[in-house]
């Protein structure tokens, strides 16, 4: 997948109604391709080769005596999930089972049909973990299981385990776009059971679920091991990813040494997603 360097713009804006419209509404015809809303007013993200200098001059609102806006910015390097979904334009279908599609595309005739805007979070299918991660749901039963989804992206796999029955569902993740992202197709999936909350391992203490899946890589899998399996329910089970076949005995004996077995593993190009079970 491609990287593409973004300007991110954090606009503070007083008062905030209808000001944050009118900025997002003029940002859009400047160029800036995604916003998300704050408390405080918006973050809007452009790509730096669209970017030049005149560009905030035409933003009328910035120079209105009626709102104080103020701004800063940083550069920084994102895929654009989006933008490589259109370069591929198809709909990602697993197994013949579960398509991952974005609003644009057509409906296709799969049992499960998940709809995803990403913007710049992960979770479309097209990556090995996600796709393998999608193949451990579809063969696992979710019906009535309470679940984790730790490091949910665009919220893809949670959805999917409500399409399975499961309930209820928590989807966690620490970046706040991911989050924002989640709560959004969520909404668009019309999905009933899923809490989505910003944050890591640290809100894990005092929740308990049948099943937890956590898609992220080897360093904070091993680092978050221990607090997965504590929120473990006894005889639950533990699918990961977001690592390579080599990994594989590291991420075992650290599972090992909480007392979890490792029962199934799926592999595509080097990467693995493993199950585990209490
Ligand atoms: C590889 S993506 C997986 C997204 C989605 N679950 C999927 O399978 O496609 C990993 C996600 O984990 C999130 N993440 C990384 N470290 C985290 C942490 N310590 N706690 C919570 N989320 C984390 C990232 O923001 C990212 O959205």
């Amino acid at each position: 997948m491609s990287n593409t360097i973004y300007l991110g713009y954090y606009f503070k804006v007083k008062p905030l109604q209808p000001a944050v419209e009118i900025l997002i509404a003029e940002l859009g015809y400047a160029g800036f391709e995604s916003f998300v809303e704050t408390e405080e007013g918006v973050t809007a993200y452009i790509q730096k080769e669209e970017w030049n200098e005149t560009i905030l001059e035409d933003i009328q609102i910035l120079n209105s005596d009626e709102f104080e806006i103020t701004f800063t910015s940083e550069e920084i390097e994102q895929t654009n999930w989006n933008s490589e979904w259109e370069k591929n334009f198809n709909p990602i279908v697993v197994d013949n089972t579960c398509s991952v599609r974005a609003p644009f595309h057509e409906k296709p005739k799969t049992d499960f049909d998940i709809v995803i805007e990403p913007k710049m979070s992960f979770g479309t299918g097209h990556h090995e973990t996600t796709h393998m991660m999608i193949q451990h749901i579809l063969k696992n039963d979710f019906t009535s299981k309470s679940v984790l989804d730790m490091g949910c992206g665009t919220g893809v796999l949670a959805i999917l385990a409500e399409k399975k029955g499961a309930k209820p569902i928590d989807a966690i993740d620490y970046d706040n776009w991911c989050y924002l992202n989640s709560l959004e197709n969520v909404e668009r999936n019309n999905a009933k059971h899923i809490t989505v909350l910003e944050g890591d391992a640290n809100l894990l203490p005092g929740r308990q679920y049948d099943i937890v899946i956590a898609n992220i890589n080897r360093n904070i899998l091993l680092n978050d091991l221990k607090t997965y399996t504590d929120t473990l329910n006894e005889n639950g089970s533990l699918f990961l990813s977001g690592f390579y076949n080599e990994d594989i005995p590291i991420i075992e004996a650290e599972c090992n040494k909480y007392g979890l077995k490792h029962v199934e593993t799926l592999e595509r190009n080097n990467w693995v997603a493993l199950k585990f079970e209490k």
